[in-house]
């Protein structure tokens, strides 16, 4: 009897669908690989593609859907022909994070081949061997305190409760055993070390985050080393010496998202960074997810066939991991990007999208993908 996953599919717009299009095959090669394995999608609109059709950017028949999926794979919304209007494409997927209540966002960075270090503007001994996962808190913070929205004045309530705080500092924790100091996925050489980054000198907020962390860490994690750095030089630091935050970068929302596109700056691109936003603690047990890459719709080169695909994968793995548990699987495609990426699959051959240098189409570097999954997969089984 085959073990069968639900799978909510929203492209979103601009380059959503063309991403979401590559990772939904490279869904169906693991399907042909593992017989015992089905996937059943269903599809929706969210954004501006659904403010076209719905005139608001997330249903609740979308949202009604998502819950009773197991995890949904998002594409990105956005784009300027709904610059004005309200709600936006943006707070449709706020919304689908707050409704599934995935608290932690899951955001790697790595720069691991040499091939990549070349895409990259720091300078390559620098920058090689760079690897590190900013956990963003979620669903709190600036984004979702009360707003007042007027024509001459504007305020985002940044507040934070003691459980939202400790429940993400648990999921950092968790990724700091699961990642290890080694960096290697498997906890070797014991935890990773986590950074918590704040701004504890200037938001009351920022303190709460920092004291709450720290007792935390104190009395259920004492085993993981745990250092504060405020999130302004930490910004610095990254793009100055982005090996000294190997390990686990616990953050809020804001900083999160602006630490998470600075990766995009060190990997010369945000094309190739996944993420995970998930409702549990990985590691124990299946929870529900919106899976999703850090880089947004990208109207600029929407269309055009030359979006980078390899972030929609890479969060697609992270889906196959965090909520269905498909280790195997989710490495495979993990491998197969990495044979992709280093050239080592197609005889040496360049398979890449122009933000790595490359002259690869995005349909290209998913069938390269898809034939290095294939291959993954069909080795081990004839192991
Ligand atoms: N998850 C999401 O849906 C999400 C995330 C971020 C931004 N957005 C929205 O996307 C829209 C555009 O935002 P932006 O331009 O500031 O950021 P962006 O991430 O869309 O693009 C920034 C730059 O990176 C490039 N880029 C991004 N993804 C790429 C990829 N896969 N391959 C190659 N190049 C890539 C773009 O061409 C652009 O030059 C906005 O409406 C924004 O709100 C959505
Ligand atoms: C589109 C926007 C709501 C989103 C965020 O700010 O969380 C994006 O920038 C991201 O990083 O996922
Ligand atoms: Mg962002």
């Amino acid at each position: 009897m085959a073990q069968t996953y639900k799978i909510l599919v929203l492209p979103g717009d601009h380059v959503g669908p063309e991403v979401v299009a590559e990772a939904l095959k490279v869904l169906d090669v693991i399907e042909e690989c593992r017989p015992n394995l089905k996937f059943e999608r269903s599809f929706g609109l969210a954004g501006g593609s659904s403010i076209d059709k719905h005139g608001v950017p997330m249903t609740q028949a979308v949202l009604d859907k998502a819950k009773s999926s197991d995890a949904v794979l998002f594409g990105s919304v956005g784009g300027p022909e709904w610059a004005t209007a309200s709600p936006n494409p943006e707070s449709g997927l706020l919304q689908l994070r707050k409704h599934l209540n995935t608290f932690a966002n899951i955001r790697p960075c790595e720069v691991y081949i040499p091939s990549l270090v070349s895409a990259s503007p720091i300078k390559p001994d620098l920058v090689l061997g760079t690897k590190f996962i900013v956990v963003r808190e979620n669903c709190g913070g600036a984004y979702f305190g009360e707003k007042v929205e007027n024509p001459d004045i504007a305020s985002d309530l940044w507040v934070y409760t003691r459980p939202e705080i400790e429940r993400c500092a648990r999921v950092s924790a968790a990724i700091a055993r699961l990642l290890g100091r080694s960096g290697d996925g498997k906890g070797g050489g014991g935890p990773a070390k986590v950074w918590s980054s704040d701004k504890a000198n200037v938001l009351a907020s920022g303190r709460l985050w920092r004291a709450v962390t720290q007792d935390i860490f104190d009395k259920e994690f004492p085993d993981i080393e745990l250092e504060h750095q405020l999130a302004d030089s930490m910004a610095m630091l990254m793009v100055k010496d982005p090996k000294r935050f190997n390990g686990v970068i616990h953050t809020d929302n804001t900083f999160g998202d602006i630490l998470s596109d600075i990766s995009g700056g060190l990997t010369g691109t945000l094309g190739i960074l996944p993420s995970a936003s998930v409702s549990g603690i990985p590691g124990r047990g299946r929870c529900n997810g919106v899976y999703e890459p850090v880089h947004g719709s990208a109207p600029d080169i929407a269309g055009k066939g030359i979006v980078n695909p390899v972030a929609q994968i890479l969060s697609l793995a992270m889906m196959l991991r965090y909520s269905f548990i498909l280790g195997e699987e989710a490495d495979a495609i993990e491998q197969a990007v990495t044979m992709v990426l280093d050239a080592k699959e197609f005889g040496g051959l360049e398979i890449r999208t122009g933000d790595l240098g490359g002259r690869s189409s995005t349909v290209e570097v998913g069938n390269a993908i898809c034939q290095a999954v294939r291959k993954v997969l069909n080795k081990r089984d004839s192991v």
